[in-house]
C-alpha cells in the first residue's frame, strides 16, 4: 500500500485560519498535533463505531503534548444529534474539572464533529477543537468551515453555532474501514462541488467514480484535496454565510426535509443531498436556468455513486404539501418563504424563490 503524501489546504479567516492536513498515517502521527495550542487536558470525544479503531491511536499521538488525555464515546448516528446527546459531552467536561485551555478532538464523521464543535463552543464560552475526520463525508464538507450543531424534530442543524477548529486531519487510511452506503454518502457532497463551481471536478469526478466507489487511495486524496479547496475558497469569503456560502447548500434544502420528514437516520444526510441535488436540479430546469441535458447528466452521476435519485414519501394524502411544510423550516427561509440553491449554468449556483405550483411537480416527478 503506498502511504499518501502528506498535503495541506489553507482556511484563510485572519486570525481564525487553519490548516485541512490530508494524508496516509496522520491519526498517530504526535507531529501533525504538535503546534496545537498547550493545556494540560486533551478530551476524544468519538463514537460508538469509531473509538474502537482509532482513539488509542490519537490518544497515543496525543500523550506527549497534554499531561491528561481522556477519550468518550457518544452512540453512532444521526438519530442521536440533539440535546440529550451533546449533555453526555458536558458531563464529562464537568466531571473531570476539565478548564478553558481543554481541548476538545472530534473523532468521528459529521455527527460527532458538529456536536464536539457546538459543545467546544459552548463549554466556558469557548474552548479550542480539533476535527479529526474519518468519514468521506466529514472530510470533504462537515468538518471545514466551522458549522456545528444539532438537530430539532423540526428541523437539521437548527440549533448550533460557527466556530472553527484550530485544525483538521484528513486521515485518507480512516477511509479504508468505512461501509459502501457511508463511502456513497460522502461522495454526495463531493459531487456537489462541481454543478456549483467546478464543472472540470465534475468531468473529473464522472471519469473517476468507479476507483472512487472501490477506495482507491489516489482518486480519493484528489477528491479529498479538490472538495477542501472549494470549499475553503466558499468560507474564505464568507465565513457566516451571508450570501456566497449558501452555495454550499444545494441540495440540501430538499435533503434536510427528507432527513426530518422520514425520522434522522433513516437516510443518511449524503444520501438525502443526492437526491436533493436531484431535484433541485429538476427545479433549475423548470425555471429555465439548466437544460434538461445537464439534469439528465447530473443524475447518471449521482445514481453512478450508489445514491438515490428518488426521493421518499414523507405523507401518502399530501406528499409535497408535506415537504413545503418542512422546507419552510430551513435556515435560508425568509419570512416563511423557501429559498432554493439552484444551478444557473453548469458550474454556477443562485439563490432563488420558486412558485410553490412548481415545487409541488418537482416533488411530484421526483419522489416514489
Ligand atoms: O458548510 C456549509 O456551509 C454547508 O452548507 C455544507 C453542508 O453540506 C453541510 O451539510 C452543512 O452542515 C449544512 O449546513 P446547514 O447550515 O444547512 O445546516
Amino acid at each position: 500500500m503506498t502511504i499518501q503524501a502528506h498535503q495541506t489546504v489553507n482556511i484563510s479567516l485572519a486570525e481564525r485560519s487553519y490548516l485541512i492536513h490530508i494524508g496516509g498515517e496522520l491519526i498517530g502521527n504526535p507531529e501533525i498535533f504538535a503546534g496545537l495550542p498547550n493545556g494540560s487536558t486533551a478530551v476524544i470525544v468519538s463514537n460508538t463505531t469509531v473509538a474502537p479503531l482509532y482513539a488509542e491511536k490519537l490518544k497515543v499521538a496525543l500523550a506527549g503534548k497534554y499531561s491528561k488525555v481522556l477519550a468518550m464515546e457518544l452512540p453512532d448516528g444521526e438519530s442521536y444529534k440533539h440535546w440529550e446527546t451533546l449533555n453526555l459531552i458536558f458531563d464529562v467536561l464537568l466531571q473531570n474539572t476539565c478548564d478553558r485551555k481543554t481541548v476538545l478532538f472530534a473523532l468521528g464523521g459529521g455527527v460527532v464533529g458538529d456536536m464536539t464543535g457546538f459543545a467546544a463552543a459552548s463549554y466556558m464560552r469557548g474552548v479550542p477543537f480539533v476535527q479529526v475526520p474519518t468519514t468521506l463525508l466529514a472530510q470533504v464538507d462537515s468538518s471545514v468551515g466551522g458549522k456545528t450543531g444539532i438537530n430539532h424534530p423540526l428541523g437539521k442543524n437548527m440549533v448550533g453555532a460557527f466556530y472553527q477548529p484550530q485544525m483538521v486531519v484528513c486521515d485518507l487510511d480512516a477511509l479504508k474501514s468505512l461501509p459502501s452506503r457511508e463511502v456513497s454518502a460522502g461522495l454526495a457532497e463531493v459531487i456537489k462541488y462541481g454543478p456549483i463551481a467546478d464543472m472540470e471536478f465534475l468531468s473529473w469526478i464522472e471519469s473517476h467514480m468507479e476507483s472512487l466507489v472501490r477506495l482507491d487511495t489516489q482518486a480519493l486524496a484528489h477528491a479529498v484535496k479538490r472538495s477542501c479547496e472549494l470549499k475553503a475558497w466558499v468560507v474564505g469569503q464568507d465565513e457566516r454565510e451571508s450570501g456566497l456560502r449558501a452555495i454550499l447548500n444545494f441540495g440540501h434544502t430538499f435533503g434536510h426535509a427528507i432527513e426530518a420528514g422520514l425520522g434522522y437516520g433513516e437516510w443518511l444526510h449524503g444520501e438525502a443531498v443526492g437526491c436533493g441535488m436531484v431535484m433541485a436540479a429538476h427545479l433549475s430546469q423548470r425555471l429555465g436556468l439548466v437544460d434538461i441535458a445537464f439534469v439528465e447528466r447530473l443524475t447518471r452521476i449521482i445514481a453512478s455513486a450508489g445514491l438515490p435519485i428518488c426521493g421518499p414519501s414523507l405523507d401518502a394524502s399530501d406528499n409535497a404539501g408535506r415537504y413545503l411544510e418542512l422546507m419552510r423550516h430551513d435556515k435560508k427561509s425568509e419570512a416563511g418563504e423557501i429559498r432554493f440553491v439552484l444551478i444557473d449554468g453548469p458550474g454556477r449556483a443562485v439563490m432563488r424563490a420558486a412558485p410553490d405550483a412548481l415545487v409541488r411537480e418537482v416533488i411530484d416527478v421526483c419522489c416514489a
